[in-house]
């Protein structure tokens, strides 16, 4: 759209005002000059319409409705029932050219008549050209379907993704996840796309000449079906056994290659830096190895089915070629029904080869289905309950009331912790590496909830609020902040992207960082590359600070980044930080004490309890674990 391309963005269909309209960013946007109008409508015209997904994003849950391949095909009935009708033309235009060629034997050539010979040849070529009407007509109306319901299953599925708490993505590779949304995805489309209407095609192919077979000579027939049916039965039901295998195996190797390939390519500085490439270039190998194990597997059964049923096939062929042959030495058959005959039990085992194919194909949209069922059907952990209330604004008390919590049930990283933190107050949380304390962070934004015991905000249980207004109310600063692919202004508007120029800029200078935007080549609008891997460390911390300042929270909850800065950073990053805290509730998970010392309060938590608390003079009184912590720092910087 127009926005992507002018760096604007569009409502309702008429662009608005671009970025280079924007307030201190060059000059002011005048509109659209009249003369090149014209042009403008007609590109419009030409952008493509996406339609309407059907798909909502519930922050509860998932629409619930169990995904199955009937009803990704019944989801849009007219494209549907267009592309079986052109099936049914498809199918029977097809099976006309052998009796055709009947006609034409018998009464045609063998009855010395021409015109019978013309007409026949005529009819031949008139159904093969409607042939390929119908065929274009189904492929294409399958093919919107398909991509109309796979569009509507990738939307839910991403939907579903955004949905899912924290726990799911430490437990699932990333890997496996993309293969959902694309190895998965795809072959439910070209199943959708192609499979069943070749299905329907090859089935009534079958039923339709088994009839026509049987028109011609009964006898014949018989001897036939009885030629074939019980060795084609016996190795397609052996096929479809090993096959559910097979492909089962092989989405699971694609899934674990996936994932070993993400996980080197987001890795791939420290991979670089620690020497691992040829070790890596082994464990892929494995990986790969496993999917070509599984390849081959697949391979082996088709190897075995495809031609062993062409065997099947063509040796009923020569017997019936014997058998019908008498047939016509006594008179009971004419050398045209013979060769229909023949050209039909073609077309009645090309059918079964076909259908061989597109087993495996559904196989493989079986075994797809069912893994994007499973992940559908996977809710969330931490989730809004039915009667949450939206939270009011709030004062900024937070109170943890005897909070048990660990990753795993059986080992507790928190117990039994209980603490109040007051409106406007700053709370520092100090301890060894490991002890809890960015878990602690965690449980106040409720990216879990606790295994026991409440955490309340202005006496609220945060399981009895909506996630969103209870979100919208905590701003969070994590240890690693991560900018997306994007400007300068979308990352730092990334939790309130209305807001306006003015207060981007306020929340700039709130941290420093104008210097930043204005040496930038083009001010807010400079894109940031994937990560942020086009600036320092430092400015990610000052930009994810920036972020938090613009969203305007009533609490933050800032894990301090472990990544050391040269003094002047530091010193700007402490400055930015004061800005951000002033009158708001804070808890800083802090790894240097020049912060800690800061803050209005300390806890020391270690071996899953808060074991002090108290302000930096209060504790280094004390002479405790605390006061230790302190003088061994001290004497180290
Ligand atoms: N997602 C997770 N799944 C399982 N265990 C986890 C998970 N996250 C953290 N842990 C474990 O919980 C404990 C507390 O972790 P936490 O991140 O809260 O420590 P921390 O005090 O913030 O440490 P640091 O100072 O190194 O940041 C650690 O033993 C850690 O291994």
């Amino acid at each position: 759209m127009f926005g992507g391309g002018f760096g604007g963005f569009n409502v309702g269909g008429r662009p608005t005002m671009g970025a280079a309209g924007r307030k201190g960013n060059g000059l002011p946007f005048a509109g659209i000059p009249d003369d090149l109008q014209a042009g403008v409508a007609k590109l419009e015209a030409r952008e493509p319409d996406h339609g309407d997904p059907g798909v909502t994003f519930d922050p509860v849950g998932d629409s619930g409705r169990k995904i199955s391949l009937s009803r990704l095909l019944i989801g849009r009935p007219g494209l549907l029932l267009a592309a079986s009708i052109a099936v049914l033309v498809e199918t029977l235009l097809l099976q006309a050219g052998p009796y055709l060629v009947q006609v034409g034997i018998d009464h045609g050539i063998a009855a010395g008549n021409l015109r019978v010979l013309i007409v026949a040849t005529l009819c031949f070529v008139a159904a093969v050209l409607l042939t390929g009407l119908a065929t274009a007509i189904r492929m294409r109306k399958s093919g919107l379907l398909a991509a109309a319901a796979t569009r509507d299953l990738r939307i839910r599925i991403f939907a579903h993704l955004q949905r899912m708490s924290l726990d799911y993505y430490t437990r699932e590779k990333a890997g496996v996840t993309m293969t959902r949304m694309t190895s998965d995805v795809e072959s439910l489309q070209s199943l959708l796309q192609d499979g069943f209407a070749q299905f329907l095609i090859q089935g009534l192919t079958m039923v339709v000449v088994t009839g026509v077979l049987f028109h011609y000579n009964a006898t014949l027939a018989l001897i036939t079906l009885a030629l074939v049916v019980p060795p084609l039965t016996i190795a397609s039901l052996w096929f479809r056994h090993a096959a559910d295998r097979g492909y089962n195996r092989q989405r699971d190797a694609i899934a674990a290659m996936f994932a070993d390939l993400a996980e080197s390519l987001n890795g791939v500085r420290v991979v670089t830096a620690h020497n691992r490439q040829d070790r890596n270039v082994v464990a892929h190998r494995e990986v790969v190895g496993g999917y070509r194990d599984a390849n081959d597997f697949t391979g082996r059964i088709n190897a075995i089915y495809g031609p062993g049923t062409s065997v099947i096939g063509l040796i009923a062929m020569a017997v019936l070629l014997l058998i019908g042959g008498r047939m016509v030495l006594r008179g009971a058959l004419t050398i045209g029904e013979l060769t229909a005959f023949v050209l039909y039990i073609n077309s009645f085992f090309q059918p079964v080869q076909q259908l061989v194919q597109l087993y495996t194909q559904y196989q493989q949209g079986k075994a797809a289905i069912g893994k994007i069922r499973s992940l559908l059907g996977e809710a969330p952990s931490v989730l809004s309950l039915p009667g949450a209330i939206t939270l009011p604004p709030v004062r900024g008390e937070i109170v943890f009331d005897d909070v048990t919590f660990g990753y795993l049930p059986d080992r507790p990283v928190l117990s039994g912790v209980t603490l109040r933190i007051a409106p406007g107050e700053t709370v520092a949380c100090v301890g060894p590496t490991g002890a809890g304390k960015s878990t602690l962070a965690k449980l106040v934004t409720r990216f879990y909830d606790p295994t026991s015991g409440r955490i309340l905000i202005d006496g609220h249980d945060l399981r009895d609020v909506t996630l969103s207004s209870l979100r919208t109310q905590i701003g969070v600063v994590p240890q690693e902040p991560f900018l997306f692919a994007g400007s300068l202004r979308d990352n730092i508007a990334f939790a309130r992207p209305t807001a306006t120029d003015d207060e981007v800029w306020a929340a700039v200078d709130a941290v420093g960082l104008r210097d930043l935007v204005e040496r930038s080549p083009e001010g807010l609008d400079t894109p940031l590359h994937e990560r942020g891997q086009s600036v320092s460390s430092g400015e990610r911390q000052l930009l994810a600070l920036a972020r938090a300042f613009l969203a305007e929270p009533r609490v933050v909850v800032l894990d301090e980044a472990t990544s050391s800065l040269d003094l002047r950073s530091e010193l700007r990053v402490e400055a930015a930080l004061d800005a951000l805290l002033e009158g708001r509730t804070a808890i800083l998970v802090a790894h240097r004490l020049s912060t800690a010392m800061r803050a209005d309060r300390i806890i020391v938590v270690d071996d899953h309890h808060i074991i002090e608390t108290g302000s930096h003079a209060e504790l280094v009184a004390a002479g405790g674990p605390y006061a230790e912590m302190f003088a061994t720092w001290a004497a180290h910087s």
